[in-house]
């Protein structure tokens, strides 16, 4: 899927747009499990076509004092990255020397940009817009965040310059991605199963270098291993540290099957492992958690288990989730790692029969109905796999629209009790019949 990055100077109102273009959206595709947002990062589409959307704003902390540095690797960064770029200015301010820094920027790379000149909310401020010609563009937007207008023409042009969806051939080679936040062992990981020093490891965070593939053969299964690691530029700013590991890993995230979640279980499971986690999760990824450093921390036979119980609190409801203790130091399960991520790569490209699923199901569906709404009885007759390329499972009811989450939890958890889908979320969708 194409990813589209929104950049700017702080208080432009990228937020503002972001945050239009992602609930737009959300209005209409029914949400799927209703787990955390993020902030920065989402899905939106226009004139059918999708895409991932990523908001630069926000990281850094004391706006006005903002350094140009800064705004300069994040631009850096959205160019590397995205497939598209909106670069909004304020039509408040005029043009800013920040401004043209970015736009200079942009214009080097080859990336298509897009010049949304925001709070434009009145006619008046239209014609005040024309100073933003001098940013060197050929033709600019105008809109209002706030209000909406303005939005549909930028978004005409933007879907248009994305590139076609790539065909998935048929025979691609899985591929599984490191992720995780810097320093927690992703390249040590990769060392260790390759057994060569083929990537730099060193104890300051973000050393290692551009994201690499790696072909590889284990139990008679081949896949490519995508190193993420890798933000090559140093920063002295922790959150924008941050914030380049997210989007890094947006990518590999996108374009992979299965993640092995890298953390360092010396500092815990934490909201930045989180997002990762939760990023997976509405990609309908498979994951596999790794817990590492592991020689690092104090055991007695109750610490595995404490560890687990406390991960899988993180990540509820989604908690079918294998969990993985090791240690790329001693070598400790890297090889289980790897083995998992193949039993999760399966379940994730399972498919049940329809005939095997109802006979399942239906016992279960008639043991335990829908609760009626309103004096109605819904009534679930025959469900089936959706041919996508993770898990997904239609149930067609006379009432699809009176059942609601919890009884589609219940039912995303019996297809996990009969079959198994560890490791990979499961959507169910609610069909008329
Ligand atoms: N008048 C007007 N104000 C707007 C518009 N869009 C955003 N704003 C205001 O501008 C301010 C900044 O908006 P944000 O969306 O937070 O800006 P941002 O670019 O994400 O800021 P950072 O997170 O600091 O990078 C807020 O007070 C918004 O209400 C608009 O179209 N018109
Ligand atoms: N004790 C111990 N240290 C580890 C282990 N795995 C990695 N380390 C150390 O943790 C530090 C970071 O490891 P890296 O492999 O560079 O981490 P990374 O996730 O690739 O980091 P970035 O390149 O910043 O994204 C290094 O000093 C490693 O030696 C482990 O299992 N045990």
């Amino acid at each position: 899927m194409s990813i589209v990055a929104i950049v700017g100077r702080p208080n432009v109102g990228k937020s503002t747009l972001f945050n239009r273009m992602i609930q737009r959206r959300e209005a209409i595709v029914d949400s799927v499990s209703g787990v955390t947002r993020d902030r920065h990062y989402g899905k939106s589409d226009w004139n059918g076509k999708e895409f991932s959307l990523i908001d630069t704003g926000g990281y850094v902390k004391g706006s006005d004092d903002i350094f140009e540095a800064e705004i300069d690797k994040q631009v850096e960064l959205a160019i590397g990255e995205a497939d598209a770029i909106i670069f909004m200015v304020d039509v408040e301010s005029g043009v800013t020397g920040m401004d043209e820094e970015v736009a200079q920027l942009l214009r080097k790379s080859r990336k298509p940009f897009f010049l949304a000149v925001n709070k434009v909310d009145s006619a008046n401020r239209e014609n005040d817009a024309v100073e933003f010609y001098s940013l060197g563009v050929d033709k600019y937007y105008t809109l209002s965040s706030i209000n909406g207008s303005g939005t549909g023409d930028l978004l005409d042009d933007l879907v248009k310059s994305l590139p076609e969806e790539e065909e998935r051939e048929e025979e691609e080679v899985p591929r599984f991605a490191v992720v995780g936040r810097p320093n927690a062992g992703k390249s040590s990981f990769i060392n260790a199963l390759i057994g060569e020093d083929r990537y730099i490891v060193t104890d300051i965070a973000g050393t290692t270098r551009d994201s690499i593939d790696t072909r590889y053969n284990r139990f008679g299964f081949e896949f490519n291993l995508v190193d993420t690691a890798g933000i090559r530029k140093k920063s002295k700013v922790k959150e924008n540290l941050e914030f380049y590991s997210v989007m890094r890993s947006v990518r590999a995230i996108e374009h992979c099957d299965v993640i092995l979640l890298v953390f360092d279980a010396t500092r815990g499971f934490d909201g930045q492992v989180q997002n990762i986690f939760w990023l997976a999760e509405r990609n309908n990824k498979g994951v596999v958690i790794l817990a590492n450093k592991w020689d690092l921390v104090e055991k007695d036979n109750q610490t595995v288990k404490d560890f687990e119980k406390y991960i899988r609190k993180q990540i509820e409801p989604y908690t079918d989730v294998p969990i993985i203790f090791i240690s790329t130091i001693t070598k400790q399960r890297i090889y289980k790692a790897i083995e998992t991520a193949v039993e999760v790569y399966k379940n994730r490209t399972k498919r049940i029969k329809t005939s095997v699923l109802n006979e399942t199901m239906l016992p279960i569906m008639e043991a335990y109905p829908p609760p009626q709404h309103k004096g109605k009885y819904v009534k679930v007759k025959f469900c089936t796999q959706l041919p996508t390329p993770y898990p997904s499972f239609a149930f067609f009811a006379n009432l699809p629209q009176y059942v609601k989450e919890p009884y589609k939890r219940f039912l995303e958890n019996k297809l996990r009790d009969n079959f198994d889908f560890t490791g990979v979320p499961i959507t169910v969708y609610m069909r008329k019949k």
